[in-house]
């Protein structure tokens, strides 16, 4: 069936998931509209990075539903999303530290049709003139923060309609924080979709259009971005202080 205009992009519905007998997220429920930038936030072990993982198809979930583009994402693996244009730049994700930075890139491309391979690292690098002008150089031999824009480009050599980042500025230094930041305000100008957890909370309220604050595997305040005085409510929802 195809999605309306009015259909998010994702929806998640009271969805359960957890590790084991170990339920992480009870009851979690959020929408992606696309085009739109959503950062989810909270305290360490709230369930983001879980929330992320049942997403993409990475971690099993049990009750609940995943809907992407109209359809249930319910036993479908992460290859078969990032295929249907949901892709997921997992935390830490490590590249080919043997191969190019152009082969890293062409092999996250492995499926796309050969002809529109190279456009597409092309493409992709295009976001990043500093791992661009590096693109014959191993991936070993990139910075730890190019590294990661790299990890982000690939992501990107897909097109994706959603492209989901976990912590990116984890371990960058502040320019290159604002670099993968202003890449994330780009990529909203050209309609694709982000949800980005992230800990940086008015760095992140500067090119989000809407939040969530998760905690204890549950939304506890959805606003939009420009709300007012919205570093206190959120610190104050982490700690059950705060009803929205
Ligand atoms: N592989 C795992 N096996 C068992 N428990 C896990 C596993 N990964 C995470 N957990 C637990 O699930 C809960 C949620 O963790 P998760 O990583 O999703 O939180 P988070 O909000 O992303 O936090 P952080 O910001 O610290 O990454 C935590 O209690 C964590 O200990």
């Amino acid at each position: 069936m195809p999605i309306s205009e009015a259909d998010p992009l994702l929806a998640v519905r009271a969805l359960e998931a957890g590790y084991g007998k170990i339920n992480v997220l009870h009851g979690m429920t959020l929408d992606v509209r696309a085009g739109e930038v959503v950062a989810l936030l909270g305290p360490n072990g709230a369930g983001k990075t879980t929330l992320l993982r049942a997403i993409s198809g990475l971690l099993p979930w049990g009750a609940g539903d995943v809907m992407f583009a109209g359809s249930s994402l319910r036993g479908i693996g992460p290859r078969e999303t990032a295929r249907g244009g949901l892709v997921h730049v997992v935390e830490g994700h490590r590249v080919f530290t043997q191969q190019t930075v152009t082969d890293n890139l062409l092999l996250a491309a492995y499926d796309i049709p050969r002809g529109e391979r190279l456009a597409r690292v092309e493409e992709a690098l295009a976001y990043f003139p500093e791992i661009a002008a590096k693109r014959n150089d191993r991936g070993g031999a990139l910075s730890g923060g190019q590294q990661q824009m790299l990890a982000v480009a690939q992501g990107l050599v897909r097109r994706p309609k959603l492209l989901m980042l976990d912590e990116p500025s984890a371990g960058l230094s502040p320019v290159l924080v604002d670099r993968v930041l202003a890449v994330v305000a780009r990529l909203r100008d050209t309609g694709t979709a982000v949800l980005l957890v992230e800990q940086l909370i008015e760095k992140v309220l500067a090119i989000a259009d809407r939040v969530y604050a998760v905690a204890q595997g549950t939304v506890v305040l959805e606003a939009k971005a420009s709300e007012p005085n919205l570093p206190h409510r959120l610190e104050r929802a982490y700690f059950g202080l705060d009803q929205s």
